[in-house]
This record gives structure tokens, sequence and C-alpha cells, in this order.
């Protein structure tokens, strides 16, 4: 398969310097879970009635239909895409926003391509890894999830991956099967993803199980609780905690020596000054969690109903605490790929020396 490595790019990788992949999903789909089965199949409980631009939206499987959340608007996404970029910059690495574009899968946007992606929004094709052969052969633009960026990122030898959440498992997944691809994806492609965490709209305890069944290395920055995006705190341990860039880049170099072949998930707490309304939000998910349960909304229907009832308890204020933990992350990425180059340069010095 033929990938477009931004010049940029190729001349870091090449020479050993820190590079950071980043994803376009939360750049053109906005950054709420979107596995939403509801209405395209009739069997299904649904929420409410979709109306019929929607209908023509729904392509094969019904889990591709469109989410009723706003998701991130132009021009915000853009200038939160470009802030990103600039943050990783500052920090001391390159960027390398991952994106399938006419069917060729890019890593590294020009600014023109990351406009390009950001105006389209929901016309490029939310793609997993399951959605790369279809989108590729089909000449279509796809804005990879954290899955599909893992893979691409490995392919071309990123080894670090920020972005804001990952997928995992559903409420009541258990049932569904709901259970993002994200989380196979950690547990076969050796990258290190430095996320939020998972939002409680998931079933965070078992997202855990299902990433330790996958043999993923979770790590918490800074905190012994592994963080639920908005909260810094989800009431579940962390199995490791690390507490520097240079403690998560031993990981990593660790990880691939041993060829584990497997992910790293390196969870960080939302920024302490935006964790008040990031409360205000986790709050909200709650009211709607519990409103569900009294009113019996169960399986397929849950996340819709959650998606709405948010948004509306809301009003939609949960876009700034969004970008100030993306920025947040992506700074910590960008000293992670330092870190890793550093220690990377340091070991090859010190194996050349012993080998004399
Ligand atoms: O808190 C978030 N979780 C997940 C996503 C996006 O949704 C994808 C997971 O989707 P699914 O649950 O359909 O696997 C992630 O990889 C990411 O791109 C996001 O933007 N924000």
């Amino acid at each position: 398969m033929s990938i477009a490595v931004a010049p940029e790019v190729a001349a870091a990788l090449a020479r050993g310097a820190a590079v950071v992949a980043l994803e376009s999903t939360i750049i053109s789909h906005g950054q709420l879970p979107s596995t939403l089965p509801f209405a395209a199949d009739p069997l299904l409980p649904c929420t409410r009635k979709i109306n019929n631009s929607e209908r023509n939206s729904i392509r094969f499987p019904f889990t591709a239909c469109l989410p009723p959340s706003p998701g991130m608007p132009y021009p915000k996404n853009l200038q939160t895409a470009v802030e990103v970029e600039a943050v990783v910059r500052e920090t001391g690495a390159i960027p390398a926003t991952i994106a399938i574009l006419d069917g060729v899968p890019h890593v590294g946007l020009s600014s023109e391509q990351l406009k390009r992606l950001a105006i389209s929004g929901r016309q490029f094709q939310k793609t997993a890894r399951r959605d790369i052969a279809h989108v590729v052969a089909s000449g279509g633009n796809g804005a990879t999830t954290v899955s599909a960026t893992m893979f691409f990122a490995h392919k071309v030898g990123i080894p670090i991956f920020v972005t804001g959440g990952i997928g995992g498992v559903h409420r009541h997944g258990e049932q569904t099967m709901d259970i993002s691809s994200d989380l196979t994806e950690l547990g076969k492609t050796p990258v290190a993803v430095i996320s939020a965490g998972v939002k409680s709209i998931l079933d965070i305890s078992r997202t855990l199980e299902y990433l330790e069944t996958q043999g993923v290395t979770v790590a918490a920055y800074r905190t012994n609780e592994f963080p639920a995006f908005f909260t810094e705190t989800s009431g579940c341990q962390a199995p490791c905690r690390v507490d520097s860039a240079e403690e998560c880049a031993k990981i990593i170099y660790a990880n691939r020596n041993l060829h584990l072949c497997s992910g790293i998930l390196i969870a960080v707490p939302i920024p302490t000054h935006h964790a008040a309304s990031g409360n205000i939000i986790e709050s909200a998910i709650q009211k709607a969690l519990k409103e569900a349960e009294e009113k019996r909304i169960i399986g397929n229907a849950i996340t819709p109903f959650m998606l709405e009832r948010v948004k509306e308890l809301t009003g939609g204020s949960s876009l700034e605490a969004n970008i100030a933990l993306v920025k947040n992350n992506a700074r910590l990425g960008a000293e992670v790929a330092v870190a890793l180059s550093n220690l990377q340069q340091r070991e090859a010095k010190r194996i050349g020396r012993s080998a004399l």
C-alpha cells in the first residue's frame, strides 16, 4: 500500500527525531463517541426518529450512521487542529496528522489539506481499521479513528500518537458486543497512545478489563487513578503510574526492545483549571445515566439518549474543556517523543561504544 508521508515527517523519521501522530476523527467528527446503531435497524429500540438526510447518509453497516452530536464546528475544529500541531512543534517534535485523502493514506497534512479536512467535516468517513480497505479502494476520504491512526503511524514508524479520548467497551457491551476496535488495535500495534482516558459514557472498568485481556500496558500520568476524560477520577485504579515524560519513554523503549508488539495507553488527567467545567459535564453525564436507568433505556438506545441529554444539560459547554485536554495531551506526547528520541540516540551510542 502506498502511504504519502509529508517530506518534513519523512525527514524527521529518517534522522530519528521526535514525531507525534495525530488523528483526524476528532477534527471532522467531534469528540463524542459515535457508534449509534439507532433507528437504522427497525428492530432496535430508538429514542428519536431520524430525518431523510440522516437516513440517506446511513451506509452499511448501520453503526456508520451519523450521530446527532454537533461535534466540533468549523472553523473551531481547524483552529484547534492548527493549535494542537503548534503545541507539538513548540515542544520540539514534528506533528503528523493522519487521514485518507482521495483514497491515499496521508501521514502529515499540509495546511490546505488540514483545512479541507476541517471544512468537509462529516463528509469524511469515520474510518476505523475495518474501514481502511474500503475507503482506499473506493478513492474515498477518511477521517481516521484511534485504531486506523495507530495502524498508519506504526506502518511508517511513528511510535507515539496523541488524541483526546479513546473508544472503549460501551455500557451493556457484555450484551451488545459494542467494543471499540481501538482496544483490539492497542492489543496488536506497538504505538503509545496519549489520551485523557475514557469517557464515563462508556463502561470504564470493563474497558480496563478488556485492555488487560489484550495485553495493553496502561499507565496513568501523575496519578494512581485512571482518568475519565472530563474528570481526573473514575473510581478505577490504573495498573501503573508514570510521573515524567522520561518514564513514559523508557516504557515505550522497553516495549519495543522486547518486541512485545502490543500498544501502550498513557492516560493523562484533564488539566486542573479545566476540571471544574469537567465536573459539571460529568454531573450531567451521571444525571443522564440515572434518567436512562429510570426510563429503562438499555442496550443500543443508551448512547443516543446520553448524547442528546448531556448536550441539553450542558448547553454544549464541553467544547472548551475538550480542546484544553487535547492540547495538554499534545504537550506531554511531544515531550515523550523528544525523550524517546534522546533515549534511542543515547542507547545507540552506548551500544556502538561497547561494540568497539
Ligand atoms: O472521547 C472520545 N472517544 C472517542 C472518540 C473517537 O471515536 C473513536 C472510537 O469510535 P468507536 O467507539 O466507534 O470505535 C475514537 O477512536 C476516536 O476517534 C472521540 O473523538 N472522543
